[in-house]
């Protein structure tokens, strides 16, 4: 029997950096964290641990901040961009970089009407996320969303399913729909210098939401559908979507032993199990996905 090392990758994760940007009184805050990890010639630090390949996972870090000065984080696609061409293009044994990023949003705090120039409360929604792996192939950049909780107290059925034998599941034609959804989507061929990947993530966000709120659901897996497809109709330079939804059960709870009435409006929010269902939507003209997917640290 042979021994041989298999896949392997390295980088420093969770580089927590906020970049203000102070040129004006008006300051701008982007606030992130940072995972890069390298992908290439690394076999003899594994077999005999010579590092002689090995660019320091503290080097990574010290690299994302100084980026954050110098490329700057207005757009987080062309800095995590710029840090993966850097790795592969300036560091001899790197065939592959992958840079992910949380981005944590912060609000203007309002005084007296008036917008606060360098005070900011932080925004309780959803953390957006961006993935940028590079080789001398190509370059594919995902985007996402996770933690984004939603509710519907209407709108949502769940009947007709099948049966067996341990089924005790109530058919119901209204009941509350909630998840914490995680969507991620691929772009197609875009020119990552100029495309407003801001105004692509304020477009498919909107469609996720109206499309949870508008659309009469059979199931969370014909509202992920929907939802899918509306995000590539609002924004056509994607090219797949992946949805990933905990269903938050929440019963009826019974009062009938006080003899009081419960039509839909008392609720026991349960924490688990859920169901969770998850579905991917492509254009049928979608490229490889190549390693748009392969993950690092988990969090994006
Ligand atoms: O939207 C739903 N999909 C299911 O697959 C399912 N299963 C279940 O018990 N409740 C639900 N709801």
């Amino acid at each position: 029997m042979g021994i041989i090392l298999g896949d392997h990758q390295y980088g420093k994760a969770e580089n927590r950096i906020v970049r203000i940007v102070r040129d004006t009184p008006r300051h701008e805050i982007r606030d992130v964290n940072v995972s890069s990890c390298l992908r290439g010639r690394f076999d003899e630090a594994h077999l005999t641990g010579d590092q002689g390949a090995v660019l320091p996972t503290d080097t990574q870090k010290q690299t994302s901040y100084a980026f954050a000065k110098t490329v700057g984080l207005a757009s987080l696609e062309r800095y995590a961009y710029a840090l993966a061409t850097h790795f592969v293009d300036d560091v001899e044994p790197v065939d592959q970089a992958r840079v992910e990023l949380e981005e944590f949003a912060w609000e203007r705090v309002s005084v007296g009407g008036e917008e606060h120039d360098f005070s900011w409360v932080r925004k309780g929604q959803e953390v957006r996320t961006v993935a940028v792996t590079y080789d001398a192939e190509g370059t594919w950049i995902t985007g996402g969303l996770k933690d984004l909780v939603v509710l519907k107290s209407s709108g949502s059925e769940f009947h007709g399913f099948l049966k067996d034998e341990y089924t005790v599941l109530e058919p119901t034609s209204d009941r509350i729909m909630a998840t914490s959804l995680v969507a991620k989507w691929r772009f197609g061929a875009v020119d990552v210098a100029t495309f407003d990947f801001d105004a692509a993530y304020a477009a498919i966000k909107t469609a996720l939401v109206e499309t949870f709120a508008g659309f009469h659901s059979l199931a969370l897996q014909q509202t992920l559908y929907e939802m899918g497809k509306a995000a590539i109709e609002a924004v056509p330079e994607l090219v797949e979507v992946r949805l990933s939804a905990p269903n938050k059960h929440h019963f009826t709870y019974d009062l009938a032993p006080f003899g009081i009435e419960n039509a839909n409006e008392v609720f026991h929010a349960d924490d688990r199990p859920y169901g969770l269902i998850q579905a991917s939507v492509t254009t049928d003209d979608a490229p490889p996905a190549g390693p748009a997917w392969q993950q690092y640290s988990g969090l994006v």
